[in-house]
């Protein structure tokens, strides 16, 4: 078992969870930029690989290898198919995991044709002999294929067409350095402002063909954690509820008000993140306190509440993660309206109670 499953399954039963539900899939494809035009924000990533995808298409040539690093949400399969549309190239898509044995992705690379995208998603997460293959494959466009078993066994090198590698990872410090060197172009996409969710929202809005005036999508930007998948499927929700109780045209009313319904504060904290929240103020005055018994008092696993509350938490500046413990900063008391207690230091007749 390791953390990627546990925060994953935590993650996806969550309205503002960052990685794709089953719902997300089925229309995540209908809401994909086709083209780099079409791809809002991350302007430094958009604007550098425009320009290594202009060259190699005016060389006449394959684009280098692409490695795409961010959290989930954030674009990375997008952003390689549209690789693949922009160089007029076809695109084979796998994963990681999917990929076992040295065998698993020799197999793949000797049937791709020349030019064609491979986009290899979670490659953190290969096998190391299929890592290893790798290596020669994107250097020297050259595998060896290993026949037979034991001492009798050899390795015929087979040439492979010229492809460009399309690898995404979350979490590209888990990328050995042989492997991240070997990719000509690395983009590590940020979170998304506030501004660049709106325009995702507007976007979707007229695909889904559903009306959303300007405030309305500013409401549903702001409670999306900088992501467009959480954006897009906050949408829905909104969408449903306009429907249902109002004439189905999204204003900032409505989007507060169906998000109410779903737990999703205004700064897109859901019912976990503020329960860990509450904890930490009220039972602990604000901390520090340990890991371990904040999770208790909230009722969760620890793993969940590191992995799953917490990133964001610390990313809104609400809590900080201390060698003391867990501390929660003036704009966690701020955001749930509490006031803190005065420090000790000020002199508020703790001294007088313990002194001598
Ligand atoms: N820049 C963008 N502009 C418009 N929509 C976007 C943008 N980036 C992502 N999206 C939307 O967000 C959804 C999720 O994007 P995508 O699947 O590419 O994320 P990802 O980084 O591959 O996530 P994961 O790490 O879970 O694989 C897509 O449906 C896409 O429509
Ligand atoms: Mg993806």
């Amino acid at each position: 078992m390791n953390w990627d499953d546990t925060t994953d399954s935590h993650a996806s039963e969550r309205l503002v969870g960052a990685s794709a539900d089953r719902e997300d899939q089925a229309v995540e494809a209908a809401l994909r930029p086709k083209d780099l035009g079409e791809f809002i924000g991350q302007e430094k990533v958009r604007e550098q690989l425009d320009l290594v995808l202009r060259a190699a298409r005016a060389r006449g040539a394959t684009a280098d290898h692409v490695l795409l690093s961010g959290a989930p949400g954030l674009g990375k399969t997008t952003l390689s198919m549209i690789i693949a549309a922009e160089m007029g190239a076809p695109i084979r898509i796998t994963s990681g995991p999917a990929i076992q044995h040295a065998g698993d992705l020799a197999a793949i690379l000797s049937s791709l044709q020349e030019g064609e995208v491979l986009f290899l998603d979670e490659i953190h997460r290969m096998s190391r002999p299929a890592e290893e293959m790798l290596y020669m494959a994107m250097e020297d466009f050259r595998v060896d294929v290993i026949v037979g078993k034991g001492p009798g066994a050899t390795a015929i090198p087979l040439d492979l067409p010229p492809f460009t590698l399309v690898g995404a990872t979350t979490r590209a410090g888990l990328l050995p350095p042989p492997l991240r060197d070997r990719f000509g172009f690395t983009a590590h996409m940020e979170f998304y402002e506030p501004a660049e969710l709106e325009r995702v929202v507007h976007r979707s809005a007229h695909l889904l063909d559903v009306e959303v005036d300007t405030d309305g999508a500013a409401e549903i930007a702001g409670r999306s954690r900088g992501t467009p998948r959480i954006a897009n499927r906050l949408l829905r929700r909104v969408r449903d509820y306009a429907q249902v109780k109002a004439d189905g045209v999204i204003t900032r009313e409505i989007a507060a008000a169906a998000l109410a319904v779903y737990e999703v504060d205004a700064r897109g904290l859901d019912r976990l993140d503020r329960a860990v929240l509450q904890a930490l103020l009220k039972l602990f005055g604000g901390g520090p306190v340990g890991l371990s018994t904040l999770a208790v008092a909230v009722g969760e696993e620890r793993e969940t509440v590191e992995e799953v509350a917490e990133p964001f938490l610390v990313r809104e500046g609400l809590l900080a993660r201390t060698p003391r413990g867990r501390v929660a900063t003036p704009a966690a008391w701020a955001h749930l309206g509490l006031t803190p207690p005065r420090p000790a230091s000020a002199g508020n007749g703790q001294q007088d109670l313990f002194g001598a």
